[in-house]
């Protein structure tokens, strides 16, 4: 297998997450102990905010007065995609029952979580999209009670357009608070007194490691943590055009990656010659994050063939990975690891980012080999149940019985036995050789 590396990151996706992992761990351990009193604290300290943590109604309104029409229809035309997307993959999955044996009658019944709380981050940008990729996809699921938690943007409330997103979306409750304060606030039910069952939502290596830390208290959608982009292109591809789509996601952050695998050594040279200039161009902001986010985690890697590029691809498991290639049904079917695959030059992550419908809270770190990204699934429990008849009852006795004792377990045999008795006075049944005291 001939695969060259002609860029090689100096990080990788794990070398951040040390660090976080210390803060965090911190942190928890003081909200664990004082409670609302450690994340008003933080919120000082980290995000300057010192005002109310709850956003009343009224004050939802109020600002929502102040969203200009464009931006209204905007949302509303973005989070109407979301949900539609949400409600198609609602219906797909069902409750059902089947019969396993004359009298045997076990089923599956889906039922949401009744609280979720949905993280919108705002540090870097205003995540405008994140806010109804989580609440209208919760809501779609049948949640009860969204709590929705953004930071305080640069010192202020929440931003006033996530804000409208979160109402749009139909978020519950809603706090402002960013970061681990947020996270641990939702996971006990701080200020609400609601605790969640599942927090969901995006963020940076704090957001995503308080997550971690805290599942099992509550579930969690994903690690999603700092954006990652991949582009398989062959010859056919427009370099530029992949040039601009790396770039349109290396703003994301300082660690976010940006992967090229092709398998023309001419594109790959085309697109690291005109990488710098897109991002020399870009305002300060993003300048940064992108300079620094090509230089130490951007990578080019020229494989021979397709099924090579498959291989280095599923190995990565990007976040996000566009196909700029001939023959897209095949690359669709080959494929097996990714967040959220972009097939053909006319879609690219910047629309599943915002517009299209599939969500963009997508697994990154290479979680994308175990999981897939946000949806109504994750907010659905899967229940089963089962009831049998007596004749049923005979047949499941007695095999439950026998291969209890076998593993040593004498009570629940006997609870086999006990049945049998009761339904049939009399009759014998092998039921096993019972466990010695
Ligand atoms: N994987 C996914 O699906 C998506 C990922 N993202 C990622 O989300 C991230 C958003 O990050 P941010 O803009 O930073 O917003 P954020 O809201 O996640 O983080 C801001 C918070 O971080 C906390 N913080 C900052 N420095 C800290 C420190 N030294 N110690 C403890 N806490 C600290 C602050 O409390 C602040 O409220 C980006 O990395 C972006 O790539 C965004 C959208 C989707
Ligand atoms: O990682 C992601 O999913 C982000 O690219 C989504 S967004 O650009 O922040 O909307
Ligand atoms: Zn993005």
């Amino acid at each position: 297998m001939a695969i060259e590396y002609l860029k090689r990151a100096s990080k990788t996706p794990e070398t951040e997450t040390g660090t976080a992992r210390e803060v965090v761990t911190a942190m928890l351990g003081e909200i664990e102990r004082r409670g609302e009193e450690a994340v008003r604290d933080y919120a000082l300290k980290l995000d300057k905010w010192d005002g109310p943590i709850l956003v009343t109604r009224e004050e939802m309104e109020r600002r929502a007065r102040e969203v200009p029409d464009q931006v209204r229809r905007d949302i509303a035309f973005a989070a109407d995609q979301v949900r539609r997307f949400a409600d198609a993959q609602r219906e797909s999955v069902k409750d059902f029952s089947v019969e396993l044996l004359p009298g045997l009658t076990a089923g599956q019944k889906l039922v949401p979580c009744n609280v979720a709380g949905c993280y919108v981050p705002t540090g870097r940008y205003a995540h405008i999209a994140s806010a109804y990729m989580s609440v209208a996809t919760a809501k779609a699921a049948g949640v009860g009670t969204v709590v929705a938690c953004s930071t305080p943007y640069r010192g202020g409330g929440i931003h006033p357009y996530v804000l409208y997103a979160m109402m749009v979306a139909g978020a519950d409750v809603v706090m402002t608070l960013g970061g681990v304060q947020a996270i641990a606030a939702m996971a006990y039910g701080l200020f609400t007194g609601k605790p969640a069952d599942i927090i969901v939502g995006p963020g940076n290596k704090f957001v995503a490691e308080a997550k971690r830390m805290l599942f099992g208290k509550v579930g969690i959608d994903v690690f999603a943590g700092p954006s990652e982009v991949a582009v398989i292109a062959d010859e056919t591809a427009d370099p530029l055009m992949v040039a601009v789509d790396l770039v349109g996601q290396a703003e994301h952050g300082h660690e976010s990656p940006a992967w090229l695998f092709t398998s023309s050594r001419a594109l790959a040279d085309e697109v690291m010659r005109a990488v710098p200039g897109l991002i020399a161009d870009l305002p300060p902001t993003a300048r940064d994050a992108a300079a620094a986010a090509w230089r130490d985690y951007g990578e080019v890697i020229v494989c021979d063939t397709r099924e090579e590029l498959v291989e280095v691809s599923d190995r990565y498991a990007s976040e996000h990975l566009e196909v700029h290639a001939a023959d897209l049904g095949w690359w669709r079917e080959a494929l097996t690891n990714y967040g959220s695959l972009f097939l053909g030059e006319e879609t690219t992550v910047a629309f599943g980012d915002k517009t299209s419908g599939p969500n963009h809270i997508l697994p990154t770190k290479f979680a994308a080999r175990y999981s897939a990204g946000l949806s109504v699934h994750k907010f659905l429990k899967p229940l089963t149940w089962q009831q049998m008849s007596r004749d049923a009852c005979k047949t499941i006795a007695q095999v439950t019985a026998r291969i209890s004792r076998l593993e040593g377990m004498e009570a629940h045999a006997r609870t086999g036995d006990y049945r049998l008795a009761k339904y049939f006075p009399g009759h014998n049944f092998d039921m096993g050789v019972p466990v010695d005291a």
